[in-house]
């Protein structure tokens, strides 16, 4: 009996407790449930792809903001920082900018427009063995016009510090685009082509960029093709870049023959383009040609379709398709509906002849631009630039050490962006060295006229590439009067070594 009435008691008591517990965790769960109902209608959350443009922004914002450096556990890096976090160094273009990163095991504070903000980082496994980072932002606001405001304002402080950049992105991981640069834009003078050529694409590029009502209407796909081809060093890619730097565009640099690239990676690639870029397919024939190898070939005794031999083209059909990507794969994704609307693409070859008619379709490929090897003209405005600082005009170019030196005792002139710093007291019998921009201006827009045009009556015409040239002018970076002495041997050396294997 005394056993049952303590049972009875035990189980009570359990009873009591088993109540009072429930009656915790149910008041814990509503509390929590309205603790996070309210928090959720007093802030606004945004989370982003840590590789996406607006998480960019948001990071440029948050560096300007100077929000990590307080902060006691960051991560630290020297890729894509537009403002050096260490602050030694303003120069956007500097290779050593610091920037700070929100780490991933804290969480950052700070304030815009006097509302309280908190930034996250974290990693999740996307379960195909790689990782994806993503920011969260969380604002103490009941609106969510703010984060909007925010956003508005963080890209226009990105797009207003990267005003003089261009953004340069390769593929990785077979499907996806990285940011690999951001290069300063390069002016058009500095790229010297034959007259007309530059203008004529940038003019088409331009045009074309403001004609997509004008495809709509009409049912064309709104893209465009240009192929440049030629011979190697002509100019081709820095052409590229230099419009990219007009238009204000991105590059994706695509190469057909990087490792694990194949038809259906470059099919996402294609259709994971950023809206108006420019896409950069290098070197398009080497994807499907085994025999035309532009390393075999002598830069300067081969420009364009001509010297495809028929064996080389008969090879072609049987090697149309080396690593993964294939040609219809490439038209596929050319034309096919992944393709990107508004994307313009610049294809470079070395080996017109061995490109598939198919792929030089207008539709696919519209413009086609041949680029040859230095004509005089080009020679001439190449000396020209090579011995004028930038930011000068041509009154204002670099002189010989050896002129330099009987001249500078006399030089009393303003200082110019080219003068060397000053020596040290005490250490002026060191050699300064033969370094660029080392010179004042000491020679006049006459001289250096006449003396470019010299230098270009001694280059052949049509013998060198640009990239020849600058090679050569680059032993002479402060000695234009000797580039122009040395020049005739120089060819003659060229020339000789040319003919000598074929002779021999
Ligand atoms: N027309 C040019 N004007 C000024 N510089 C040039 C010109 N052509 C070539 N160069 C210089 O030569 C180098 C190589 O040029 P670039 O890469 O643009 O040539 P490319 O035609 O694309 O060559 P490749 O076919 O080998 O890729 C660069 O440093 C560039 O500055």
């Amino acid at each position: 009996m005394l056993f049952m009435l303590l049972s009875a008691s035990a189980f009570w008591d359990w009873a009591k407790l088993f109540l009072i517990g429930a009656l915790v965790e149910g008041l814990r769960r509503s509390l929590r449930t309205v603790w996070e109902r309210l928090t959720r209608s007093l802030w606004v959350t945004a989370t982003f792809e840590f590789d996406d443009d607006a998480a960019d922004w948001l990071m440029h914002w948050l560096s300007k903001e100077k929000v990590f450096q307080s902060a006691r556990d960051i991560e630290v890096s020297t890729r894509g920082g537009m403002i050096d976090d260490l602050g030694d160094n303003d120069d956007p273009d500097a290779e050593d900018n610091v920037v700070f990163l929100p780490s991933t095991e804290q969480t950052y504070s700070t304030w815009y427009k006097r509302r309280y903000i908190t930034i996250g980082r974290d990693r999740v496994n996307n379960g195909y063995g790689r990782s994806i980072d993503y920011l969260h932002l969380r604002m103490l606001t009941r609106s969510p016009a703010l984060l909007r405001e925010l956003l508005r304002d963080a890209r226009k402080a990105y797009k207003a510090a990267n005003e003089d950049l261009i953004e340069v992105s390769v593929a990785e991981d077979g499907d996806r685009w990285r940011r690999v640069a951001m290069q300063p834009k390069r002016p058009p003078s500095s790229v010297i082509l034959d007259p007309g050529v530059l203008e004529l694409v940038l003019n088409d590029a331009k045009d074309f960029l403001s004609s997509r009502k004008w495809y709509a209407d009409r049912g064309i796909p709104f893209r465009r093709g240009y192929l440049l081809h030629g011979a190697p060093g002509a100019g081709k890619t820095s052409m590229i870049h230099t419009i990219a730097g007009e238009l204000s565009l991105s590059v994706n640099i695509l190469s057909l023959t990087v490792s694990g690239l194949d038809d259906n990676s470059l099919k996402s690639l294609i259709s994971n383009l950023p809206k108006s870029c420019i896409i950069l397919m290098e070197d398009i024939d080497a994807a499907f040609t085994r025999s035309i190898k532009r390393d075999l070939i002598d830069p300067e005794a081969h420009t364009g379709p001509s010297s495809v031999t028929a064996e080389e083209k008969g090879d072609r059909d049987q090697d149309m398709k080396t690593g993964g990507v294939t040609l219809s794969g490439l038209l596929n994704a050319l034309d096919g509906i992944a393709a990107q609307e508004g994307r313009i693409l610049f294809a470079t070859t070395n080996s017109y002849g061995a490109l598939d008619p198919a792929l030089l379709r207008p539709g696919r490929l519209d413009l086609h631009v041949e680029f040859h090897l230095a004509s005089t003209y080009q020679a001439r405005e190449l000396f020209k630039r090579f011995y004028t600082c930038s930011g000068e005009d041509s009154s204002h170019s670099v002189v010989d050490d050896e002129k330099f030196q009987s001249n500078t005792s006399s030089s009393s002139g303003p200082a110019s962006p080219c003068e060397p710093s000053p020596m040290p007291e005490g250490i002026s019998s060191v050699y300064p060295g033969s370094v660029h921009n080392s010179r004042g201006s000491h020679l006049s827009a006459e001289e250096s006229a006449a003396l470019a045009e010299r230098f270009a009556e001694i280059i052949p015409h049509r013998m060198f590439s640009m990239a020849t040239l600058q090679g050569y002018l680059m032993a002479y970076k402060t000695r234009p009067y000797a580039a122009v002495d040395e020049a005739a041997a120089w060819v003659q050396k060229k020339t000789k070594n040319r003919i000598a294997p074929a002779s021999g």
